[in-house]
C-alpha cells in the first residue's frame, strides 16, 4: 500500500493524521526510464512544434479527437509478428483485465468509428496527437514513449485521400522551414507485393507477415530476409522475384515486372499525378522497398526521410482499408499517418531551425512596500481582464530583484505601485526596451 494510506492505518480515503515523514523514502527524481519531463522550456518547444501540428490539421479540414492512452490489450494483439506487439507495454489491472498503453493511435480511431456506426458520416477527416508507448529493455537505452500527430481519413478509397495526407505533412514542413532539399518521401504500395504473392498463390493471411519480414530489409541480413521469408512457406522462386521487385527503381521498371494492368500501377501513377497537381512533386519519389512496419496496411505506404540518411523515418503512413472490418466494423477503406516528436527534432538541430522560445510576459507589476501588495493585485487584475499576461511579484523583494526578475521573463514593461502616485490612483510604468518612464492612471493603462 502507498505510504499515504500506511500511515493512516491501512485505511485509504483522507488521511486523519498528518503524514510522519519518516514513511516517506528520498525519491529518485528523475522521470520513468524511457520517459522526459518537460520543463518549461522544453514544453514550450513542444507546444511550438504541436501548434503546428494542429495549424496544419485546421488548414485541411480535420476535426480534432482523443482517444484513452490505456486500452484494452486485445487491440494490439496481431499475430504478423510486428515489433510493435513484442514491445506492446501491456499489465493487468486490479480487476484482472489484460489492458496496454497504447503503442499507436490508429486501433483507437479505428475502435471509435466502429462505435459511432451508422451516426458517422463519411468522410470522417481526424487528426489527434498523443503520447504512444513501447516497453523495451532498456539496453538500447531507447525512449519508451513519444508523442504522435496523425491524421487519418475514413470512408475514401480513391487515392486523393493518401495525396492529402501527404500533402498536410509537406504544409507542415514547409512552415517550419523544412525544405524538399532537406527531406523526402519514398512512396510504394503493398498492392506490388499483393499482385506477387497472389501470382505465386501465396496464401492472403500470410501477407502480414510477409510486409513485416520485408520491413526488416534494411535492418537484418538478407540471408535472415530469406529464412523467414521461408519460413512462411513461400517459394524459393516467389522469394528471388519478391527481392528482385522490391530493388526496382522506377516505376516504368515496376510497370515492366507486374504488367501494367494491376492497381498497384494505376494507384502509383495516379498519386504522382495528384502529387503535381497539390505542388509537391519534388518531395516523393517512388521506392519499391517501402512497406512500412505495420502488418494492416494494405495499399499506398509512404515515409519522411532525411535525405542526408542521418536519422530515423520522420513519419510514415499508409492505406489501411481492412482494418475496420478486421475489428468487426463495416468494411470502410481508410488511410492515415503518424508522426513523432523525437526525430523532426533532431531534424531541426541538424539544420538549425530549432526556434528561440523564451518566456514572454508584458508585464511585472510590483508593489514598492509592503502594504501596497493588495494595490498591485488591483493593478494585476485590471491589466489581466485587458487581456495583458502580467507576472505580479508576490511577496516584497528589492528592485534590484525585480529587475533582474523582469530581464527572465523578457517582460516589456514594469509597473510600479508607488504610495504617491496610488493615491492619484496611478502607477509607474517603465519600458524596459527604451528605459522609457511614465506616470499612468490605473483607468487608462493598457
Ligand atoms: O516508433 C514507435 C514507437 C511507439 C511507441 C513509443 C515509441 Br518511443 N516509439
Amino acid at each position: 500500500i502507498c505510504a499515504a494510506t500506511k500511515a493512516n492505518g491501512g485505511r485509504s480515503g483522507s488521511i486523519a493524521a498528518p503524514l510522519v515523514t519518516e514513511d516517506f523514502q528520498k525519491i529518485d527524481v528523475n522521470p520513468p526510464k524511457g520517459t522526459r519531463d518537460f520543463p518549461p522550456e522544453d514544453m514550450r518547444l513542444r507546444n511550438w512544434l504541436f501548434n503546428h501540428f494542429k495549424e496544419v490539421s485546421r488548414l485541411f479540414g480535420y476535426e480534432e479527437v482523443d482517444v484513452p492512452v490505456l486500452e484494452s490489450e486485445a487491440l494490439f494483439i496481431r499475430k504478423s509478428g510486428e515489433e510493435i506487439k513484442d514491445q506492446l507495454y501491456c499489465f493487468e489491472d486490479k480487476s484482472n483485465r489484460r489492458v496496454a498503453l497504447r503503442p499507436e493511435l490508429t486501433p483507437s480511431l479505428v475502435r471509435l468509428v466502429i462505435q459511432k456506426g451508422k451516426s458517422a458520416s463519411f468522410p470522417l477527416k481526424w487528426f489527434t496527437l498523443g503520447q504512444c508507448w513501447r516497453y523495451e529493455r532498456m539496453t538500447r537505452g531507447r525512449r519508451r514513449e513519444h508523442y504522435q500527430w496523425n491524421m487519418d481519413i475514413f470512408g475514401v478509397p480513391q487515392v486523393t485521400a493518401e495525396a492529402e495526407l501527404i500533402s498536410s505533412i509537406v504544409t507542415f514542413f514547409k512552415r517550419i522551414g523544412i525544405t524538399a532539399s532537406d527531406v523526402g518521401f519514398k512512396v510504394s504500395s503493398r498492392k506490388v507485393l499483393q499482385e506477387l504473392l497472389n501470382k505465386y498463390g501465396v496464401p492472403e493471411n500470410l501477407f502480414g507477415r510477409v510486409c513485416i519480414i520485408i520491413d526488416k530489409i534494411e535492418k537484418i541480413p538478407i540471408d535472415e530476409i530469406k529464412k523467414e521469408l521461408g519460413f512462411t512457406g513461400i517459394s524459393e522462386d516467389a522469394i528471388e522475384q519478391l527481392l528482385q521487385v522490391i530493388s526496382v527503381k522506377s516505376l516504368d521498371d515496376l510497370e515492366d515486372v507486374l504488367g501494367g494492368a494491376g492497381e498497384a500501377i494505376a494507384d502509383l501513377k495516379q498519386l504522382f499525378s495528384l502529387a503535381e497537381k497539390f505542388g509537391y512533386s519534388e518531395w516523393i519519389q517512388f521506392d519499391a522497398s517501402i512497406v512500412r512496419g505495420l502488418a494492416y496496411y494494405t495499399g499506398i505506404v509512404f515515409e519522411g526521410f532525411d535525405r542526408k540518411g542521418k536519422l530515423r523515418a520522420i513519419c510514415g503512413g499508409g492505406r489501411y482499408d481492412r482494418l475496420v472490418s478486421t475489428y468487426g466494423g463495416d468494411d470502410t477503406p481508410a488511410c492515415g499517418f503518424g508522426f513523432g516528436d523525437a526525430v523532426i527534432v533532431e531534424l531541426l538541430k541538424e539544420k538549425d531551425l530549432l526556434p528561440e522560445l523564451g518566456q514572454e510576459v508584458e508585464n511585472i507589476v510590483c508593489a514598492l512596500d509592503e502594504d501596497l501588495q493588495g494595490a498591485a493585485a488591483t493593478v494585476a487584475t485590471t491589466l489581466r481582464d485587458k487581456g495583458q499576461t502580467v507576472d505580479l511579484v508576490l511577496e516584497s523583494k528589492p528592485l534590484k530583484w525585480v529587475f533582474k526578475r523582469a530581464a527572465r521573463v523578457n517582460a516589456r514593461r514594469l509597473v510600479l505601485v508607488g504610495k504617491t502616485e496610488w493615491e492619484n490612483g496611478s502607477v509607474s510604468v517603465k519600458v524596459l526596451s527604451s528605459g522609457e518612464q511614465l506616470q499612468v492612471k490605473l483607468s487608462d493603462l493598457d
